[in-house]
């Protein structure tokens, strides 16, 4: 029976973004522009039509930070969902880690870089999500995690699961 109920029909919106490890600890971006800005997070952005998920991950990395990873050290971890309650659109952010990268880091215009000892990640200054799975990936673990939220950024729901390597989840499987 065809439906009527608009509610559950979703358009998906795909991002990536990457948490790239030294002995300095983790690197983050200062948001300068746009989405998020003013806040840390990792590196990443939209996939563009044509490129794999991968390929996004690693040219998002090299804009925002002119650090250059090779795919054989990219490290899917797994993605994150954010639902909305008032809006059809649906953000999928495919999780990467690397601990091998090459070329000097540089600020850009987007994103200004900054090492971070993992007991001191700015938690407070970062999407109000992260805490809560960003934890589990300096673990090494994997990750799927939903939110859900309404308004301008209120988490109505969460799930979030550690998800073991044999068990990383793929978006769409
Ligand atoms: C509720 N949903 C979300 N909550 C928290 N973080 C989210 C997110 N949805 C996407 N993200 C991340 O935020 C950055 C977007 O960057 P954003 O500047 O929009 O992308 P991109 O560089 O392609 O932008 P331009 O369109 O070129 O300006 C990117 O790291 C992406 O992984």
């Amino acid at each position: 029976m065809p439906s009527s109920d608009n509610n559950n029909i979703k358009s998906i919106v795909e991002f990536t973004l990457i948490f790239v490890r030294s002995d300095e600890g983790v690197l983050l971006g200062f948001k300068k522009r746009g989405f998020g800005v003013g806040k840390w997070n990792g590196f990443g952005g939209k996939i563009e039509k044509g490129e794999t998920i991968l390929q996004g991950a690693m040219r998002e990395l090299k804009e925002e930070s002119n650090l250059t990873v090779s795919s054989s050290n990219m490290i899917y971890v797994g993605y994150v969902r954010y639902d909305r309650v008032d809006s059809p659109q649906v953000d999928i952010v495919y999780i990467f880690t690397a601990s091998e990268f090459s070329d000097s880091l540089e600020e850009s215009e987007e994103m200004a870089p900054k090492w971070f000892k993992i007991s001191e990640i700015p938690y407070e200054e970062m999407w109000g999500d992260s805490k809560y799975w960003l934890p589990i990936v300096l673990r090494k673990k994997g990750i799927f995690a939903e939110f859900l939220l309404s308004g301008e950024r209120n988490m109505v729901k969460k799930n979030v699961e550690e998800r073991d390597e044999n068990n990383i989840p793929v978006y769409g499987e």
